[in-house]
């Protein structure tokens, strides 16, 4: 820097000492941007190499200057009166849009002098940087959804379908639930929508953002799931990632992690997850160090937990640490008016998926559904539904057009003895998973003999599509969701 020697700053009382701009001077000088200091007066007391070249002029006779003298339209002298700072201003200097800042220097309140920065030599470089964070705030948005979407959870609580007292309430308690974070316990049979529960808590909270992590606890096999859970260093074991594993306690750091069928939870298992419950910190197996994960809990299972526990099968411990927030959710044949209004609304998304728009559901099959004692919950619900619109031929459901083992039902007698049998827990757990053996049973039956029948037709029509599936007096749009399903060639 060109300390003045012999300009009017230096006969003038200036406040700084020559020492201290010396000391900024490298530092100024290395600025790809423009640097003026000028004293409470406007007189130009520093200004930088850059500057002066952007401006074309010879820095030694610029010092002691007025700003104007150096900037025809400069504010400095202004901003020096006034003592408001002039931030990202756009100033034409020498016909090119720059954008400058001028910052008032106090001291005791009083302005000593007045630093201007002009940033970037041209305003179409701000114009870039911009378009370039616009279009990188564009990106973080649709990497956002992508991961919403990867999250796969499809489910909010606007997908639950069901209004009776029943639903309402749990819908109100699962609802509350998603205002903090203390373990949830889901209970209900199979198929009742547990998961679907699982994951509106997680939409409806703040940490929808992050993971929702689910394990099925009873699919792993045993000597898989501690790793499974917690991770592995490498080196582990045998046979382990070279890099090793994140757990799924790790993943759903933020987030939730989703236990389900928590009751078939090995029982040594029980006392690691009691514990990363209770101190959200766990190492990975063969690993040294502590990982912190803050997760949301959320457990579930169509097992009797009570019984476990008598039997000495599920810790009292743990129960008592995941039945924080305890949601049970009724089997579709105790929430009455709920299983025709599931009917309907599944019946319209399924067809409108199928291309089969304004399929009704006559009387007679209206009071079958009804009457019916749905071991299989909602899940049997759709399945028998997509069966149903399958091999309908026009567009109303008649009772006939139901699966055989629910026309022809001899409601009235069998679902007074069912009510009976309510009060007898046991009792009603044996008789479903009987009845959900014999349902399975039937159901692979029917899927065979359909499979047979769409490769029949598909044979006997020499692969014409729309013969096809007019032989099968279905919709070609479901004849290929039936070839997709059984992987027949498309
Ligand atoms: N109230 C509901 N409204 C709409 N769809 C539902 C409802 N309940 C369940 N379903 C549907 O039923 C199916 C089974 O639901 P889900 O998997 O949540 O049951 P689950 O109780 O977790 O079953 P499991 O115990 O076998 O894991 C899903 O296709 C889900 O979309």
């Amino acid at each position: 820097m060109i300390i003045p020697q012999d300009t009017s700053i230096t006969q003038r009382e200036t406040p700084f000492f020559k020492e201290d701009v010396a000391l900024y001077h490298d530092m100024f000088d290395s600025f790809k941007n423009g640097i003026i200091i000028t004293d409470a007066e406007g007189i130009v007391f520093y200004i930088n190499s850059s500057y002066c070249k952007f401006l074309d002029l010879d820095r030694d006779k610029q010092m002691g200057k007025h700003c104007q003298e150096v900037v025809e339209n400069s504010r400095m002298h202004i901003v020096a009166k006034t003592g408001k700072a002039e931030v990202n201003h756009i100033q034409d200097i020498k016909g090119v849009k720059t954008v400058v800042q001028r910052i008032p220097v106090k001291r005791d309140g009083k302005v000593i002098a007045v630093f201007g920065l002009v940033m970037f030599s041209d305003v179409r470089e701000v114009g870039k940087l911009a378009r370039k964070i616009d279009s990188l705030e564009y990106k973080v948005k649709l990497y956002e959804e992508e991961l919403l979407n990867l999250r796969a959870t499809r489910y909010t609580f606007e997908s639950i379908l069901g209004e009776s007292e029943g639903m309402r309430s749990l819908k109100m308690e699962a609802l509350r639930a998603t205002a903090n974070t203390y373990p949830v316990l889901i209970t209900g049979e199979s198929g009742t929508g547990k998961e679907l529960f699982a994951q509106a808590i997680h939409q409806g909270s703040d940490r929808k953002i992050y993971p929702f992590v689910r394990i099925n606890c009873a699919a792993i096999p045993k000597d898989l799931l501690e790793s499974e859970l917690f991770g592995y260093d490498k080196g582990a074991f045998t046979g382990a990632r070279p890099g090793g594993k994140p757990g799924k306690f790790e993943l759903a750091h933020r987030g939730t992690i989703f236990l389900d069928e928590i009751g078939d939870m090995p029982l040594e298992m029980q006392p690691k997850i009691l514990r990363v419950l209770e101190e959200k910190e766990f190492e990975r197996i063969g690993g040294s160090k502590l990982i912190t994960s803050d997760f949301r809990l959320i457990a579930a299972t169509n097992r009797h937990l009570e019984d476990m526990m008598e039997e000495g099968t599920f810790r009292t411990d743990l129960f008592y640490r995941l039945n924080v927030i305890p949601l049970s959710v009724p089997p579709l044949r105790e929430r009455g008016s709920d299983i025709l209004l599931l009917a309907e609304a599944l019946l319209k998304k399924l067809s409108e998926e199928a291309d089969m728009q304004g399929i009704r559901i006559s009387q007679h099959a209206r009071n079958a559904l009804a009457s019916y004692h749905w071991p299989g919950n909602v899940r049997e619900l759709v399945n028998v539904l997509e069966r149903t619109l399958s091999r309908l031929d026009g567009d109303t459901i008649q009772r006939s057009d139901l699966p055989f083992y629910i026309h022809n039902r001899p409601h009235k007698a069998l679902r007074d003895g069912d009510a009976q049998l309510n009060t007898n827990g046991t009792k009603q757990r044996e008789m479903d998973k009987n009845r959900d053996r014999n349902v399975q049973g039937l159901r692979s039956i029917q899927m065979e003999s359909e499979k047979e029948a769409v490769i029949q037709a598909l044979d006997l029509c020499g692969n014409n599509k729309s013969k096809a599936a007019k032989m099968l007096g279905i919709h070609r749009t479901m004849l290929y969701r039936k070839m997709k399903k059984y992987h027949l060639e498309l």
